[in-house]
């Protein structure tokens, strides 16, 4: 009894522990051996009291020990006289120091202590266990020049310092440095480890740091209880990212950007220090971690400058392990804030504490607001001249001008898909992760140059546990393999539609979205137009090559990219990206690329163009078209060809096939709010009815073909070489013809597959749709009432197109259509007033989703009529 002490103490040692604890964590050798000791630390359970404080307690290891802890609260060591880090640094042995267990002051444990001390004990026996020896962590440190030099240093001594200063409160009190009381910028930004000096931000402190708004104690953030929520739990210090543990920690671990490194040795060899540097350029290049090594190396005593930072000098390790008072890491959250803006200022204002330079480093900066830039650059000049601003930012053209003009600027490129590769294999073998090369050069090709993205997806990669293969790598990226992509393309290009229709379907459906493809499609034609896969081509890349080789080809192949590049910008604000990148692969066979222009709404204009040339044809020298007009035009028609013919190939049955391909044809085609409406024309009522009698199953073609809910509109070109008869007899034969409109839902698709004969996999049309021949009664029916007589006829001229809104016709006795038909509204948008005899152009509308019916054109059996075709609006609205 009276072994065990007890003291309590306040704050500043919580947040030290919890310094420790992260330091652990840090791979930096002077804090990797740091690390041993926090690992004491883990089992610590520490309670803030009401008093807002903690106490510890050291328990002896064993029997006597714990019975003096059943008889707590008696020999607690007071922590001012005999503190952990004071035997470290009189050198004791680490394992019997372990023994000793940190217990936690608290109800709980008072209550019941026996029960707990033994635990404890257990814990203290773990603990003695894990304590790694010095040389095993030697043995572990491989490569790195900090790594080797670092272990060599006296054990020690680093935990002495370390230690004087947990044993010294004073120093960690979270005290105003530069006297400024409103916000103390300093001590915010000094933290210990876990904050702004951290050399490798553990980020589950960091994420508990953002949490709590203005910091003042992060590790403690007042509850009004004193009860810390800040415990980081201490898998959590465990488990850090490959990208953390393997950022470059000096200039030469750097990769691939040895322009910068040369020109920052340089500033630092010839002492040329400016006041504000600017590091700019794509995300995960090294940026952040350079303008931490540039710090260190400003500060940095070695008398080698081309070495430096050198992680051996006083002011590198107190760098290196969170403990530098003079490099400062803010973000321009905070920064945006007055007070912390001042703070900042007036302590930029004064010289450094105890090294060289004062340097701010500010991440992100491209979100300090307008008043932050202005408050900073005038206060430029007051600064001393030992403050170093380290701007740091991946958005360049979001810094105000003035700022630009102000600093030198350090430009970081995307590093090159070998360096990558190279560092990715490093890593791997560095930790004994199993690996395909191609694996590791498949995710370089994959990260845009973002050397923190590799290592992001070789990460999540090596989680799988097992060997990483190029197939791991496909599946987890979501990327279709070159092969698959040359296929596609091959056929593509080949015209050959409906297998084109059927690949993209399949790839997307099982491992790619629409976006991705495309750009796959973009990056794998950019590769052959360079001439890029010479070297390491597959059999498939091969293939292609020699079957594309003629300068047609190459010309198609150009298109093709063309292509893609606007259906990407389509997909981009697209929801049915699907369709519109297959309409875009039936177009690169095409010879010309311009088809796939927008007008000012985005929408596609083939339908705009297919109609101008449709109506154009008719009358020569109504429009007069440019040049461009023209060819656009031509592209239209072709595109509309290709998919009337993609759809009409996929229809089940023959003799539909050819009737469809023979009679009619596509003239419109544009997709709006996840429908996609076509426009067929035909050329005898005949014809007319028999595409209405098989709409369902074109609609199911074009729902194979552009993969959304499509509506169908047939319209009745009476050609001028066979007109009717009569004019009577023409409206008589399009009232015959009046329009129904359904949508056909397209539920399901891409899992539903059909066990038709169709070498095709349809989708599932859900909703019952009635039969043509019902459709027929209907618009009977409809016709013979006098309400939606009256409502036609009165708009028979170019009123408001609202006024004609027709709510569904409901026929007495008939059933609203079930939950999944559209109903929809109309509006009457007048084609022209035409003479019948000139411009015989009737619209029937089947628009495949409700039942319900709608007229077309104005009643009556006038001789000469102005007819009025009645469509859809183009934005189809529900009725309520
Ligand atoms: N050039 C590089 N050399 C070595 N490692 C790098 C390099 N670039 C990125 N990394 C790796 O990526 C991690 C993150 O890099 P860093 O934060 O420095 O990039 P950044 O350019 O600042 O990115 P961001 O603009 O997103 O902040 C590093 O810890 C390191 O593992
Ligand atoms: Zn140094």
């Amino acid at each position: 009894m009276g072994e065990t002490r007890r003291h309590s103490v306040d704050v500043p040692i919580t947040r030290t522990l919890v310094a420790l604890r992260r330091v652990r964590s840090l791979r930096d050798p002077c804090t990797t051996s740091m690390s041993k000791f926090a690992s004491l630390l883990d089992n610590v359970k520490w309670e803030t009291g009401s008093n807002n404080g903690i106490s510890l307690q050291f328990v002896e290891h064993g029997d006597d020990a714990c019975k003096a802890a059943a008889d707590a609260p008696v020999g607690l060591i007071p922590f001012g006289s005999y503190s952990i880090m004071e035997e470290l640094e009189s050198g004791c042995d680490l394992h019997k120091l372990s023994s000793k267990v940190l217990n936690v002051e608290g109800d709980a444990c008072s209550r019941s202590s026996q029960r707990s001390c033994a635990d404890l004990s257990v814990k203290g026996r773990e603990l003695a266990c894990n304590v790694p020896s010095i040389s095993h962590v030697e043995e572990a440190a491989s490569g790195g020049r900090y790594r080797t030099t670092h272990y060599s240093t006296k054990l020690a001594s680093s935990v002495g310092e370390y230690g004087s200063r947990l044993g010294s409160p004073v120093t960690s009190t979270n005290h105003s440095y530069y006297g400024d009381e409103d916000v103390d910028f300093d001590s915010q930004s000094n933290r210990g480890c876990g904050i702004t000096y951290c050399w490798s931000r553990t980020p589950g402190y960091r994420g508990s740091n953002q949490s709590s708004d203005v910091e003042e104690y992060p590790l403690l953030p007042g509850n009004g209880n004193g009860e810390s929520d800040v415990v980081t739990p201490s898998h959590e210090v465990l488990s850090r990212s490959l990208s953390q543990k393997f950022g470059p920690k000096s200039f030469d671990e750097l990769v691939g950007q040895e322009v910068v490194v040369k020109c920052l040795l340089s500033t630092i060899l010839r002492g040329r220090i400016t006041s504000v540097y600017l590091f700019h350029g794509p995300r995960g290049t090294g940026k952040t971690s350079t303008s931490k090594i540039f710090a260190a190396a400003l500060n940095c005593l070695s008398q080698a400058a081309h070495s430096r930072p050198c992680g051996l000098c006083s002011e590198c390790k107190s760098y290196f392990s969170g403990r530098g008072r003079d490099v400062m890491e803010t973000d321009s959250g905070k920064l945006n804030r007055p007070s912390y803006l001042r703070s900042l200022i007036k302590n930029a204002s004064l010289p450094p504490v105890s090294s060289r330079f004062k340097v701010f480093i500010i991440d992100e900066c491209q979100l300090l607001c307008q008043e932050t830039w202005g408050t900073l650059l005038n206060s430029l000049d007051n600064f001393s001249q030992h403050s170093v601003f380290i701007l740091v930012t991946s958005e360049l053209e979001k810094l105000p001008r003035n700022v630009l003009s102000r600093s030198q600027k350090y430009h970081f490129s995307k590093v090159c898909d070998v360096d990558i590769s190279t560092k990715l294999a490093k890593i791997c073998v560095e930790e004994g992760i199993d690996f395909d090369q191609g694996a590791v050069d498949f995710i370089a090709s994959k990260s845009d140059g973002s050397l923190r993205d590799a290592e992001i997806m070789l990460d999540q990669l090596s989680l799988l546990g097992k060997r990483i293969t190029t197939s791991l790598a496909y599946k987890l990226i979501g990327v279709v393999s070159d092969d698959e992509l040359l296929d596609l393309l091959d056929l593509a290009l080949s015209s050959d539609t409906s297998n084109t229709v059927i690949r993209a379907r399949e790839l997307m459906r099982s491992k790619i979205d629409p976006m991705q493809l495309i750009s796959q499609l973009a990056n794998v034609i950019m590769d052959i137009i360079a001439g890029n896969s010479q070297e390491s081509s597959s059999a498939t890349r091969l293939r292609f090559l020699t079957r594309h080789t003629s300068e047609e080809e190459m010309q198609k192949l150009r298109n093709a990219l063309k292509i893609l590049s606007d259906a990407e910008k389509h997909l981009r604000a697209s929801k049915n990206q699907t369709t519109w990148l297959t309409v875009a692969l039936l177009q690169l066979s095409n010879t010309d690329s311009s088809s796939f222009a927008t007008d000012e709404n985005g929408r596609n204009q083939i339908s705009k163009d297919v109609e101008l040339s449709s109506t154009s044809s008719d009358f020569p020298g109504d429009v007069i078209k440019s040049e461009t007009e023209e060819r656009q035009e031509k592209n239209c028609n072709e595109t509309a060809e290709t998919v009337w013919k993609t759809v009409t190939d996929l229809c089940c049955s023959d003799s539909l096939k050819r009737f469809l391909w023979k009679r009619g044809r596509l003239t419109s085609l544009t997709v709006d709010k996840g429908v996609a409406i076509a426009e067929l024309e035909f050329y005898t009522p005949q014809h007319v009815a028999r595409a209405e009698k098989s709409w369902k199953l074109i609609a199911d073609s074009f729902q194979s073909v552009l993969g959304c809910n499509v509506e169908i509109r047939m319209n009745l070109v009476i050609s001028a070489c066979s007109p009717p008869k009569s004019a009577k007899a023409a409206a008589s034969l399009f009232f015959g013809l009046f329009s129904c409109s359904r949508r056909m839902l397209h539920k399901s698709y891409l899992t539903t597959k059909t066990d038709s004969d169709c070498a095709f996999e349809k989708p599932a049309v859900t909703n019952s749709l009635r039969s043509c021949q019902g459709n027929v009664l209907r618009a009977r029916s409809v016709r013979s009432s006098a309400n939606a007589s009256s409502r036609m006829s009165c708009s028979s001229d170019q009123g408001d197109a609202n006024s004609a809104m027709c709510t569904p016709h409901m026929p007495p006795g008939e059933k609203r259509p079930e939950d999944d038909s559209d109903v929809l509204c109309w509006k009457r948008t007048p084609i022209g007033k035409v003479n019948i005899s000139t411009r015989p152009k009737y619209s029937v509308s089947r628009i495949s989703s409700c039942d319900e019916l709608c007229l077309v054109g104005s009643g009556g059996d006038t001789e000469q009529q102005e007819l009025t075709a009645y469509r859809p609006s183009p934005s189809l609205q529900h009725c309520s």
